[in-house]
């Protein structure tokens, strides 16, 4: 029998290809061979930019963004913790800025793993850990809200997909409340030809129209104007909630789904406001954001000493 030569190298398939992931000046990226990206900064764990395989950047980030630290990051995916919006007075999380302290904390990069080692379906997708703990705040911000917690918040980037998961521990020996939601901006190419569907029948608070509470009937909610409301759709036949489609020009662009977050805000200032705002460029850029926000805000979060929650929403990129 005719044996055949070994060939002299064995050719490395594009499935064997692995995550590129480097840390450098506190701004972590990963990259996949697939060519899907992401950029965290480390300040905010605030993810900067998700580009998917066809290496359009699917999120909006202000050209006047503060990149230095000296204050949140104006779009990609800020993180809103332990507190949504401008906090009650009278709650534990009083003295706290709007939207809290995670995106301005300096959070650490705890590791990252591919889905081959860490058990999940082999989907050639890498997903990055970051850390937040009560000792890595400023003594300042500690002082305002004086629990002991620790919070791991993993992004994993896969092939035009993009999850965010919040893991929140409270190591502490009393109960703390708390809210959380990825802020996120998403890219879209004309507000004015942007609908959202999977909003239909859903309560919603609308903060435009003096935070009273209304019943979403539009079947795909379309955009004219300031919008900013905070829905807490019910969830469908099988108690799971129902994904939220984003459609440009009436075609599907993107697919959010929600795990263990009941809420979704639904955010564009539109001109007036967003002229005003100092670190937002272009002054045009209101017509190419969108912010659907996946969270747990409509109400608190109890969660007592020793006991942990988790929550989080993924992104699918359809066009
Ligand atoms: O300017 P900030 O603090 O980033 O907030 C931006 C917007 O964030 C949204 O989530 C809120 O619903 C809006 O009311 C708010 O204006």
């Amino acid at each position: 029998m005719e044996r055949k030569n070994k060939p002299a190298s064995i050719p490395v398939s594009p499935s064997m290809a692995q995550p590129i992931v480097d840390l450098s000046d506190n701004i972590l990226t990963a990259r996949l061979p697939t060519g899907d990206s992401v950029t965290v900064y480390l300040y905010g764990a605030t993810v900067t930019s998700w580009k998917t395989s066809n290496g359009q950047e699917q999120l909006f980030l202000s050209q006047a963004a503060a990149l230095d630290g000296s204050k949140p990051i104006r779009g990609g995916i800020p993180l809103v913790f332990p507190v949504f919006g401008p906090p009650p007075k009278s709650h534990a999380t009083g003295q706290l800025p709007q939207h809290g302290f995670a995106r301005n904390s300096h959070w650490e990069f705890l590791g990252k793993s591919t889905s081959e080692n860490v058990g999940r379906k082999a989907d050639g997708s890498v997903k990055l850990d970051f850390g937040l703990s009560s000792s890595m705040l400023d003594p300042g911000v500690q002082k305002k809200w004086a629990y002991d917690f620790g919070l791991v918040y993993s992004v994993t980037l896969g092939k035009d997909k993009l999850e965010c998961q919040m893991h929140v521990q409270n190591k502490g020996s009393e109960a703390f409340d708390f809210q959380v939601l990825f802020h996120t901006y998403l890219a879209v190419k004309d507000i004015s030809k942007t609908a959202v569907k999977g909003l239909t029948s859903s309560p919603y608070v609308d903060k435009v129209r003096s935070a009273q509470t209304f019943t979403e009937d539009a079947t795909s909610l379309s955009f004219s104007g300031e919008t900013d409301r905070v829905y807490t759709p019910p969830a469908g036949k099988d108690g799971a909630s129902v994904p939220l489609v984003v459609t440009e020009n009436g075609t599907d662009s993107f697919v959010v789904t929600r795990d263990s977050l009941p809420d979704v805000t639904v955010w564009n200032g539109w001109e007036d406001k967003i002229k005003a705002m100092g670190d937002f460029e272009p002054k045009d850029g209101w017509k190419r954001y969108l912010c659907i926000e996946p969270g747990a805000v409509s109400s608190w979060t109890k969660l007592d000493a020793g006991d942990a929650w988790e929550g989080g929403c993924s992104f699918e990129s359809k066009l």
